[in-house]
C-alpha cells in the first residue's frame, strides 16, 4: 500500500525521515552556499579609474602621497582603492579600519613587501622589516627588541651614545647657520652607531668612520623612496631600467664591507684602542654573545641574517628621527610660548650647571607632550602585504594587495577611537626600535634646546615654513636652517666630555 500522504504524525516513516533530512539538510547548505558567495562577493572597495596598464601611476604627482591619499579618501571613503602598474593598493584612512587591519586581521596583514631596493640592501629581504611573521622573524625580534634594545639593554650603552652627543653637540659653531636636519641626522646617527659597535675593543673612537656608514644608510633610505619601474611592473625588474638596482647593490656592498669589518674586529679580539674610547659593552657584543649561544637552526647562526639585523639598528631610524627633530624645532621656532615653556622646563629639572642625562627624560613631561604632538602631525604612512583576501571595512581586499595605512590622516581624524594614536605602528610588527627612537627623540631634542638658543637664519624672515613633502616619511619640504647661540656657561660641556 502506497504510504498515506496523512501518515498520523507518531507512526514513523523511513521515507519521510529521510525526505525531511534532505531537505533541511538542502536548505542549511543552501543558506550556507549564499552565506560564503555573499562574502566572495562583497565588492573591492571605491576608487579613481585610472589609465591601462599605468593604472593611477600619472595622477600621483603633485601633492605628496599622503595628502593624496587623504584627499581621494575624502572623495571615495575611508577605504579606497588605486592601481599602480600592476600593483593594487588599498589605503584605509580611519581609525575604525586601522584596527580592522592592525589588531582585528592581524594574521592577514601581517607582512610587508619591501621596494626592490630595500630587500637589495637587507641581504635578500632578511631583516626584521622584510622578513615574514614565523620562527627566524620571531627569534630575530626577541633578541633585538627584547634584550639589546630593552630598557636594561639600552641604559646599559648609555654611556656609548651619550659621548657621541656631547661630541657632536660641541663642534656646533656658535653663530653660524646650520640645517637642523643635517646636524640632527649626524647627532642621532653618531649616537646610534656609537652604542652600536663604539665600545671597547670594536674599533670605534668617538665620532668613529660614523660618516660613511650614515652616508651609505642616507642613500639606500633615498634609493627606496625613488618610484622604481622593477617594483611598479616586477616582470621588467630584470631589465633595471632606471639604474636603482644597481646603486642598490653597490650601497649594499659598502655595507656589507663596513659590518663585516666591524664584525671581524670583534672576532678577533678587539680593535686598537684609541683616544677617547670607552670600554663599555655594546650592542654588537651583546648581540654576538647572543648568537655563540643561539642553538643550530637559530637566523642568528646565519651571518645574513645577523647583518641584516644589524643593519636595521645601523641604519632604521636615523632619517625618521631627524625628520622629527626637525619638525619638532620648526614647530617651536613657530611659537615663542612652546619654547619658552621647554626651555623653562629643561632649566628647573636639569639646570644651568649641567647637561641633559638620560635621568632626567622621565621629567621632561613638556618636552615629552612635544615630541608625542609632532609625531601625531608628522609620521605617516606605514604598509603591509593581504597575505590572502579577507574583507575589510564590508569590501573585498584581494590576497597581494598592498595596504596602506594613513596614520597622517588617522592623526587629524576628530573622532575618537583607540587607533587614533600610531606613528610606530601596532600590532606584533610595530617598530622594533620604538623605545630607542623615543630616548634618542627626547634625548637629542632635549640637548640641542637646552645648550643652545635658536633663531631662524637671516634670509627666513618669512617664518618657519611648514610645507611637507614625502620620501619614505614626511619631510620638510624647505629645510629649516637656524642659527645656534650658547646658554650654558662656557666650558661646561667640555668638562662634561
Ligand atoms: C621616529 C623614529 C621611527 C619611526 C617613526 C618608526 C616607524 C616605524 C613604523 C611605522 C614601522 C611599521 C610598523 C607597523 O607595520 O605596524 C616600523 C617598523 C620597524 N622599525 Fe621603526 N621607526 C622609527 C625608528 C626606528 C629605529 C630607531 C629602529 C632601529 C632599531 C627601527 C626599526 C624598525 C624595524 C626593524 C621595523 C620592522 C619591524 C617588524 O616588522 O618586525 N625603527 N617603524
Amino acid at each position: 500500500m502506497a504510504a498515506s500522504f496523512l501518515a498520523p504524525l507518531n507512526q514513523t516513516n523511513p521515507s519521510l525521515i529521510a525526505a525531511s533530512i534532505a531537505i533541511i539538510s538542502a536548505t542549511i547548505f543552501y543558506f550556507w552556499a549564499v552565506k560564503r558567495s555573499n562574502k566572495k562577493l562583497a565588492p573591492l572597495p571605491p576608487g579613481p579609474l585610472g589609465l591601462p596598464i599605468l593604472g593611477y601611476i600619472p595622477f600621483l604627482n603633485g601633492a605628496p602621497i599622503h595628502r593624496k591619499f587623504a584627499e581621494l579618501s575624502a572623495k571615495y571613503g575611508p577605504i579606497f582603492k588605486i592601481w599602480v602598474g600592476s600593483q593594487l593598493y588599498v589605503v584605509v584612512s580611519s581609525p575604525a579600519l586601522a584596527k580592522q587591519v592592525l589588531r582585528d586581521n592581524e594574521s592577514v596583514f601581517s607582512s610587508r613587501e619591501l621596494p626592490l631596493v630595500g630587500r637589495i640592501c637587507t641581504y635578500g629581504g632578511l631583516d626584521l622589516a622584510c622578513l615574514p611573521m614565523g620562527p627566524d622573524w620571531n627569534s630575530m625580534r626577541k633578541v633585538l627588541v627584547r634584550e639589546a634594545l630593552s630598557s636594561p639593554g639600552l641604559d646599559g650603552c648609555y654611556e656609548l651614545r651619550r659621548r657621541e652627543v656631547v661630541k657632536a653637540l660641541n663642534e656646533v659653531e656658535v653663530g653660524k647657520p646650520v640645517g637642523v636636519f643635517e646636524l640632527a641626522h649626524k647627532v642621532v646617527g653618531n649616537a646610534t652607531l656609537g652604542m652600536l659597535w663604539g665600545g671597547g675593543g670594536g674599533g670605534g673612537v668617538v665620532g668613529g668612520d660614523y660618516g660613511e656608514t650614515r652616508e651609505v644608510g642616507q642613500r639606500i633610505m633615498e634609493l627606496m623612496a625613488k618610484p622604481n619601474v622593477s617594483d611598479l611592473f616586477p616582470m621588467l625588474a630584470r631589465f633595471d631600467l632606471q639604474g636603482i638596482g644597481r646603486e642598490a647593490a653597490e650601497l649594499a656592498e659598502r655595507f656589507d664591507r663596513i659590518v663585516s669589518a666591524m664584525i671581524r674586529k670583534r672576532l678577533d679580539g678587539g680593535g686598537e684602542k684609541k683616544g677617547g674610547e670607552i670600554d663599555k659593552v655594546d650592542l654588537l657584543q651583546v648581540l654576538l654573545e647572543r648568537r655563540g649561544s643561539s642553538g643550530a637552526g637559530s637566523p642568528l647562526t646565519s651571518m645574513a641574517h645577523f647583518k641584516a639585523m644589524l643593519q636595521d639598528v645601523a641604519v632604521g631610524g636615523n632619517e625618521n628621527i631627524a625628520s622629527t627633530i626637525e619638525w619638532a624645532m620648526s614647530e617651536l621656532l613657530k611659537s615663542d610660548r612652546a619654547m619658552k615653556s621647554v626651555q623653562q622646563e629643561l632649566d628647573e629639572i636639569v639646570g644651568p650647571d649641567s647637561l641633559v642625562e638620560d635621568h632626567h627624560l622621565k621629567d621632561l613631561k613638556y618636552l615629552d607632550a612635544v615630541i608625542k604632538e609632532t609625531c601625531r602631525l608628522y609620521l605617516a604612512l606605514m604598509n603591509r602585504t593581504a597575505s590572502r583576501a579577507c574583507t575589510v571595512g564590508g569590501y573585498t581586499v584581494p590576497q597581494g594587495s598592498k595596504v596602506f595605512v594613513n596614520s597622517w590622516a588617522i592623526h587629524r581624524d576628530p573622532h575618537s577611537s583607540s587607533f587614533r594614536y600610531v606613528p610606530f605602528g601596532s600590532g606584533r610588527r610595530i617598530c622594533a626600535g620604538v623605545s630607542l627612537a623615543e630616548r634618542l627623540l627626547k634625548y637629542v631634542l632635549g640637548s640641542l634646546l637646552h645648550r643652545f638658543e635658536w633663531r631662524l637664519a637671516d634670509g627666513e624672515e618669512g617664518g618657519v615654513d611648514l610645507s611637507d613633502d614625502f620620501t619614505l616619511f614626511i619631510k620638510k619640504k624647505r629645510p629649516l636652517v637656524a642659527v645656534p647661540a650658547s646658554r650654558l656657561p662656557a666650558g661646561l660641556e667640555l668638562l662634561a666630555y
